[in-house]
């Protein structure tokens, strides 16, 4: 049997480290390797990445445009995990789970954009909700979102673990200038047409995330409580491996009252969680941010776009 071949630029990074651990336990693929010396020359990646049926793009976003404008061969589908094409036309939104239709057209795209890993979070909270009309695409809304390190890659996990900097041992809030990279992806994928307040907060933790999203009844679709919000992305997701809706107000997703944001970690698995009161709620939804947030679901996309198994490797 003839081994698809895959390539992952940046095969050092976190998330192409992260990748490389998926596609080492399994044979049918073979993984094609750049010299340590010539991972960053053009030509050497320009052979490989022509050479590959599937490659990764596991870099910062200038040089993930720079290895898209390098393939020249028609059958490589290229699974970029950086935020450089996710709105970007002729790109598809490495999310299977997001609409009836994704896996269609995941399977048929040679270019994948994978979602950002607070995005993931947030559009799989939300979008199902727009669609039932629950949430008007017009509401102001607002999400946090708490994350571990590893989100900020090499440099930011080498920060975190010298040690040694009182400041980085409580969270520490940031994309305080209301733009996070992430918000025209959660915009464009969800249907929301008022840009939300988004603020993540990064711990010293080294991965999970969870992104929280407070709702309040009187500004959604008349007669929305929690139990309307919770049931309408159980159906949505009903079947699904990957996305997992909890009970309304479940005690079990709870430690003494307290929300785990690692839950989720060493997984491919996005669980959703709905905590209203009868005025309000609160949807989380929790994710390994190198799990679903980002490996994962590139390696998910892949097994979509080649009519594998889609959970091989997960
Ligand atoms: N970490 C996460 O949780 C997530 C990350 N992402 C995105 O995935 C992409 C990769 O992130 P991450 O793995 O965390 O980043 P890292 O910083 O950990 O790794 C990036 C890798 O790319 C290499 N690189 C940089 N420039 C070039 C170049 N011109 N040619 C070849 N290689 C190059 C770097 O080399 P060197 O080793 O020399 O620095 C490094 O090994 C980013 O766009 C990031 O935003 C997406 C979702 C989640
Ligand atoms: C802690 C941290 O810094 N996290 C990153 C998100 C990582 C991610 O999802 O990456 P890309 O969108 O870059 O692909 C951030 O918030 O920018």
């Amino acid at each position: 049997m003839s081994r698809y071949r895959i390539f992952v630029d940046g095969q050092e990074g976190t998330t192409g480290l992260r990748i490389h651990e998926m596609l080492a336990r399994r044979s049918d693929v073979e993984v094609l390797l750049i010299d340590a010396d010539k991972r960053k020359d053009s030509a050497e990646r320009a052979r490989l990445l022509n050479a590959a049926d599937v490659a990764f793009l596991c870099l910062p976003d200038a040089a993930a445009k720079e290895a898209a404008a390098l393939v020249t061969n028609p059958n490589t589908c290229l699974i970029d995990a950086s935020t450089a094409h996710r709105t970007v036309a002729g790109w598809t939104f490495g999310l299977p789970e997001l609409a009836a239709g994704q896996r269609a057209k995941l399977r048929e795209s040679k270019r994948i954009a994978n979602p950002g890993c607070h995005a993931s979070a947030f559009i799989l909270a939300l979008r199902p909700l727009v669609d039932a009309g629950l949430v008007p695409a017009a509401l102001p809304l607002s999400a946090t979102s708490i994350t571990g390190y590893s989100g900020g890659g090499k440099s930011m996990i080498a920060e975190y673990q010298a040690g040694g900097n009182a400041k980085l041992e409580s969270p520490r809030p940031y994309g305080l200038t209301l733009a996070h990279k992430h918000i025209p992806e959660m915009l464009a994928h969800t249907g929301l047409t008022t840009k939300p307040v988004f603020m993540p907060i990064v711990g010293n933790f080294y991965k999970g995330l969870a992104v929280s999203v407070p709702l309040h009844f009187s500004q959604l679709a008349p007669g929305t409580d929690g139990a309307a919000i919770q049931r309408a992305l159980a159906q949505r997701y009903e079947g699904e491996r990957f996305v997992k809706v909890l009970p309304l107000g479940d005690a079990a997703a709870l430690d003494g009252g307290f929300f785990d944001v690692q839950a989720c970690n060493d997984s491919n698995r996005c669980e959703i969680a709905v905590f209203a009161d009868a005025q309000q709620a609160i949807v989380i939804a929790r994710l390994d941010n190198l799990g679903k947030g980002a490996s994962g679901a590139a390696v998910q996309s892949m097994n979509v776009h080649l009519g594998l198994d889609e959970g091989l490797g997960l």
